[in-house]
């Protein structure tokens, strides 16, 4: 597996999702800059966190128009499989690559959190190595990560098994308490909670890993089915 890793300016999980790939044996990541222009000899793009132009107009929206996107664009609809974190969730949300937005936060505080999550679909390219219903714990940190969309759009997420993650404990008003979705196909992923920040005993838990993991297997299987 070659994931690119994303740089807008202003994102600021880069490096540690860089650094969580790479401790995945068999797994390499490089960064890629936001004004790149294609994503050629890679089969993972992963978009960080952080503050991406400052978050100005609102997250996720200048990003969305950055050079290296319309290479996003055509790597997702060529089945590749993509995975936005936090910020990254809002750039795919600004992109249309999913479904929905993030609206500020129900009690307009910025939360920065361990968050008991529920893994609810373990059958995506993000979550093989997960347990079916498993209980893990991922830290969030967002002002803007209260997921909205239409109640035909819900609907639509919950019946195709679109969500991958639920808050246990809904910290920020998202609807369905959804804390990550895919797209209908499956191959791209968004989530506030970041499992970046959970992959070594040291920074307070491993429950991150599985989605590194997950990714492996993933491109494995891609790479044997000649996709
Ligand atoms: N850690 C993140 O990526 C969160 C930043 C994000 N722009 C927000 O909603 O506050």
């Amino acid at each position: 597996m070659k994931a690119a890793v994303l740089s807008f300016p202003g994102s600021n999980c880069d490096q540690d999702l860089l650094w969580a790939t790479r401790l995945v044996a068999g797994a390499t990541a490089e960064l890629v800059p936001a004004s790149a222009r294609t994503l050629t000899g890679f089969d993972v793009v992963m978009i960080p966190g952080g503050f991406s132009y400052g978050d100005y107009l609102c997250s996720g929206a200048i990003a969305s128009l950055a050079p290296i996107m319309a290479a996003v664009q055509r790597f997702a609809a060529a089945g590749g499989y993509i995975i936005g974190i936090c910020n990254g969730f809002q750039i795919l949300t600004a992109a249309g690559l999913l479904p929905g937005a993030l609206q500020s936060n129900a009690q307009l505080d910025f939360v920065c959190a361990p968050a008991p999550l529920t893994v609810v679909n373990n059958s995506t390219a993000f979550t093989n190595a997960y347990a079916d219903g498993a209980q893990i714990t991922l830290p969030i940190a967002h002002g803007e990560g209260n997921y909205y969309a239409d109640a035909d759009t819900l609907a639509s997420l919950e019946r195709h098994h679109q969500v991958v993650f639920r808050y246990q404990h809904n910290p920020n008003g998202s609807a369905h308490d959804i804390a990550g979705i895919t797209n209908r196909a499956g191959n791209v992923l968004g989530m506030m909670p970041h499992p970046e920040r959970a992959v070594e005993a040291i920074l307070g838990g491993t429950d991150g890993l599985g989605v590194f993991t997950s990714l492996l297997t993933a491109t494995k299987e891609a790479a044997y089915a000649g996709r």
